[in-house]
């Protein structure tokens, strides 16, 4: 469970974020979106404690962030940042198997080695378990890294996962899987609270939206309350049309072509 509280983040005397209010719990997906230089990464910085909050609270399965110690942390709640250089040619596996170090000192036990296996296998890149990771193309990368994570939390049964714009360099396919993947584990017990600009993936697989504009929450509920034309054009400033999705129970955003041909005027 994730619960943030009027959280304000200032710097420079500028509120980046302010008065920020939601509530993640166990088996939901949330999604955070909004327009680019909204505060998306500077919430999840926040709730990851990457950065500290100016005012307001966070807490995590019921007590405050700051209660945690990292070793304490690292054990329920992994987290998949936007960038993540590794300029070391490590190979696949052992970049994966870096997840585990949470869970052991200083040998790797079989189950950790047994674990990295099933999670790189989970994202399809077994395959590519003895290449040196800085060879793979930025989509693969991005898979292997998903794999680092999971295998962090595999054998958590509530944990927290963090993503920040997780289908970046994701082909659509891997885009789906990802979030697919996403959801299993909230399947498990686990709240994921994950960035994404892609709306439509947000009406897909969200349980929850939060929609931020310059550091306040403009709107959060279910993808029906939060995807809607008004809100859309208020927050991306942006006229789109809202189709049905003709599988899945979710509105699908389509954006109007006059308004992008004029927005770039
Ligand atoms: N250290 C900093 N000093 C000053 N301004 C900052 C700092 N970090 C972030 N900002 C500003 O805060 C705002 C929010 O940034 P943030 O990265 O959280 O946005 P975002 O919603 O994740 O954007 P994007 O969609 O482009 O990734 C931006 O205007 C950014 O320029």
């Amino acid at each position: 469970m994730l619960e943030v509280k009027n959280l304000s983040y200032r710097i420079r005397n500028r509120n980046l974020l302010d008065g920020v209010s939601f509530r993640a719990n166990p088996g939901e997906l949330l999604a955070i979106v909004g327009a680019n230089g909204a505060g998306k990464s500077t919430l999840l910085k926040l709730c990851t404690r990457e950065l500290s909050a100016t005012d307001g609270q966070i807490r995590l399965q019921h007590n405050p962030i700051d209660s945690y110690s990292e070793k304490e942390l690292s054990l329920f709640r992994a987290v998949l940042p936007q960038q993540n250089a590794v300029v070391f040619p490590f190979l696949v596996s052992e970049l994966v198997l870096m997840g585990r170090y949470p869970h052991f000192d200083f040998h790797p036990a079989e189950r950790d080695y047994t674990i990295a296996e099933l999670a790189l296998k989970k994202v399809g890149m077994w395959d590519f378990a003895s290449r040196i990771f800085t060879t793979l193309s930025g989509g693969e990368q991005q898979r292997v890294q998903l794999a680092r994570v999971l295998a962090q939390i595999w054998d958590v049964s509530q944990g927290i996962l963090f993503l920040d714009e997780p289908t970046t360099g994701l082909d659509l396919l891997h885009q789906h899987q990802m979030l697919e993947l996403a959801r299993e584990f909230t399947q498990k017990g686990f709240c994921a609270v994950v960035i994404l600009h892609d709306l439509n993936l947000a009406a897909q697989y969200a349980d929850q939206i939060v929609m931020l504009r310059a550091g306040q929450v403009e709107a959060a509920g279910t993808p029906r309350d939060v995807i809607t034309a008004e809100l859309i054009q208020r927050v991306f400033n942006l006229k789109v049309w809202l189709l049905e999705h003709p599988e899945m129970n979710c509105p699908m955003v389509v954006p109007r072509y006059n308004q992008i041909a004029g927005s770039q005027q």
